[in-house]
């Protein structure tokens, strides 16, 4: 058996006194969904952010795995050097370049690339063959997204005109456009009704199939974490509780102790609750 794409271990990040995240193991596959679910502040987005080189883990191995490459220890790249290696994400908060068209934001994404393809500047300067060949082929690969995702109709737009949910759809197609070996996406369908987050499950299914690579999504969207995933970990105050298929999840004692706390007393449906009050006031 081949060595899952990504694989946690032990993955510790404290702040001061505050452990967010404790000892947690997890792994992502190719031609896999992986969720990360959890109660808010459970330090889901942590572990993206350790995983994505926007913190320092305090403790813990993040390997990545690459096709024809020797294993990659994100940990200690660099923060800038880890989307080099495969690993893109998006944000909570959208974060493209409001001002900039849709065609901009993607191919800005692929600047450092076509920069170095451009010997930084010299190539591009003197319009040598090579550096023209790789502008055409940044800008057929952010056609091919733009498409894809069916961003054509606004590709000329500026992004912070569009609606969210086509907003949510640029930023996958700007991360697609990078070439990702793993795509995480921070809750991608906060914000979005539910027919755009249909629109979204069923893209991210399609990419999936089609394009060899790893997704690991952080999600409070039940319905879409349930609908796609292929496998789920669950954390709850920085520790793995629960992982398994969403079969598995859904009637797992642990988790859904952790999503609705321990059973209140139970209450009396309002009808009968006015009635009581109604009969107590009488005796009053
Ligand atoms: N930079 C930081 N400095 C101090 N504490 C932090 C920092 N980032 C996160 N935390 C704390 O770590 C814990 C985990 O936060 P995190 O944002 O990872 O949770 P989450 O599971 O992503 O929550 P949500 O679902 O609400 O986004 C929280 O208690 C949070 O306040």
């Amino acid at each position: 058996m081949s060595a899952p794409l990504l694989s946690v271990t032990g993955l510790t990040m404290r702040f001061g006194g505050l452990v967010a995240v404790d000892g947690v193991n997890l792994t992502a596959e190719t031609n896999k969904i992986t969720a990360l679910i959890g109660p808010n502040g459970a330090g889901k987005t942590t572990i993206f952010n350790c995983l994505t080189g926007f913190y320092k883990p305090t403790s813990g191995e993040l390997i990545l795995n690459r096709p024809d490459h020797a294993p990659v220890s994100l940990q200690s790249l660099p923060g800038y050097q880890v989307s080099r290696h495969g690993v893109v994400r998006t944000f909570q908060n959208i974060r493209l370049f409001p001002r900039m068209t849709v065609l901009e934001n993607l191919l800005v994404a692929q600047h450092v690339g076509l920069m170095r393809k451009a010997a930084f500047g010299v190539a591009g300067l003197i319009g040598l063959k090579g550096w023209r060949a790789a502008e055409k082929e940044a800008i057929d690969r952010a056609r091919f997204w733009i498409e894809r995702l069916d961003l054509t109709s606004v590709a000329d737009e500026e992004a912070g005109n569009l609606s969210y949910g086509v907003q949510r759809r640029v930023e996958i197609a700007r991360a697609m456009n990078t070439n990702p070996l793993l795509l995480c996406l921070d809750e991608p369908a906060a914000g979005l009704n539910p027919k755009e987050t249909g629109v979204l499950g069923e893209l991210l299914q399609g990419i999936r199939e089609q394009f060899g690579i790893g997704i690991l999504l952080i999600e409070h969207d039940m319905g879409l974490v349930m609908g796609i995933s292929d496998r789920i970990h669950v954390v709850e105050y920085g520790r793995k509780i629960a992982e398994g298929t969403p079969e598995e999840i859904r009637s797992d004692e642990r988790v859904i102790k952790a999503y609705l706390g321990e059973p209140d007393e139970e209450e009396l449906p309002a009808i009968v609750a006015e009635d009581v009050a109604g009969q107590e006031g009488g005796r009053a």
